[in-house]
């Protein structure tokens, strides 16, 4: 049953998100040449982001940050996880991917900035996580934040990742994919996917946005196919949402070239910030049951 009773916990936290920290988390992420799946730099972008989310969990002792190694290739997914206080065992995922492609061929030094794919979605969740971890929230079930690795040759972070917790039974409650969360290329703010996702989950998200996000207009659209991770994790057995920036056809012209950089969406993450708050309600309300 997915009640919204967290308010009081929520709205404070809401208002301490800023764009600005999103778009900065974007540039930091965007300055690697590629964050390709087999490139140097794709192998140093995850070290960086296990790096980031450490230093921003210091002092912190119910919150890890470790690296999943990938038997058959080099960049390494990373995985932050927050422990329950008295239900540890339902666990709540959050996820973008790490990694960027360039459509002609990613070789070291090809240019795959993947500034709205995905750094926009791994931007997104790096707010939720500072808000979190200044107001001192402690939630009772686990929350993960993930960044997947090579998502863009097959979504192959993820499977790796879903089907291990599916392997360990883990009680994965809920999962929301963040993929492209900062070109407004429609005319609604946030489309939820209704393919390969969780229909009552969808409509508890839906519900989020109209309770914390008012403003907000929602869209609904399908990818077709298997778009982003979140469908690893349906195909595992999970609950899972895609709320994405735009309708089909209408999202981010640039990705998987050169010229998907925070430029080329206007120099400002005001479109990832809905996002931003969005998966901060997702996570609170979902993380606050008691089981
Ligand atoms: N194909 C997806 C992005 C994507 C997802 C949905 C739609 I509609 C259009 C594009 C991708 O590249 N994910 O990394
Ligand atoms: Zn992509
Ligand atoms: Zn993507």
């Amino acid at each position: 049953s997915y009640v919204i009773d967290q308010q009081s916990v929520v709205n404070p936290m809401l208002s301490q998100m800023q764009a600005s920290n999103i778009g900065q988390t974007i540039v930091d992420m965007s300055s690697y040449a590629n964050r390709y799946y087999t490139t140097n730099n794709g192998v140093n972008a995850s070290n960086w982001l296990k790096q980031r989310w450490t230093t921003m969990a210091a002092g912190r002792s119910d919150i890890a940050v470790t690296q999943y190694t990938h038997a058959s290739w080099p960049q390494k997914s990373v995985i932050l996880t927050i422990t329950g206080t008295d239900n540890p065992n339902e666990v709540v995922v959050l996820g973008g991917h790490l990694d960027s492609i360039n459509q002609s061929g990613t070789s070291e030094t090809t240019r795959a900035p993947g500034a709205d794919d995905d750094a926009s979605g791994i931007a997104s969740l790096t707010e939720v996580l500072r808000v979190m971890v200044a107001s001192g929230y402690k939630p009772r079930r686990t929350i993960k934040l993930i960044g997947y690795a090579a998502e863009e040759v097959g979504l192959r972070g993820s499977q790796d990742i879903a089907q291990n917790h599916k392997a360990n039974n883990v009680n994965v409650v809920g999962v929301m994919q963040l993929d492209m969360t900062n070109y407004k290329g429609s005319v609604n703010d946030i489309y939820l996917y209704t393919d390969y996702t969780d229909n009552a989950q969808n409509t508890f998200v839906g519900n989020l946005i109209t309770t914390y996000l008012p403003t907000l207009k929602i869209g609904y659209d399908q990818c077709g196919y298997a778009c982003s991770d979140h469908a690893s994790w349906t195909s595992a057995g999970y609950w899972s949402s895609m709320p994405f920036e735009a309708a089909m056809g209408e999202d981010d012209p640039y990705i998987h070239t050169a010229n998907d950089t925070y430029a080329n969406t206007g120099n400002q993450a005001d479109h990832a910030l809905k996002f931003a708050r969005m998966a901060l309600a997702y996570a609170v309300e979902l993380g606050s049951d008691g089981g």
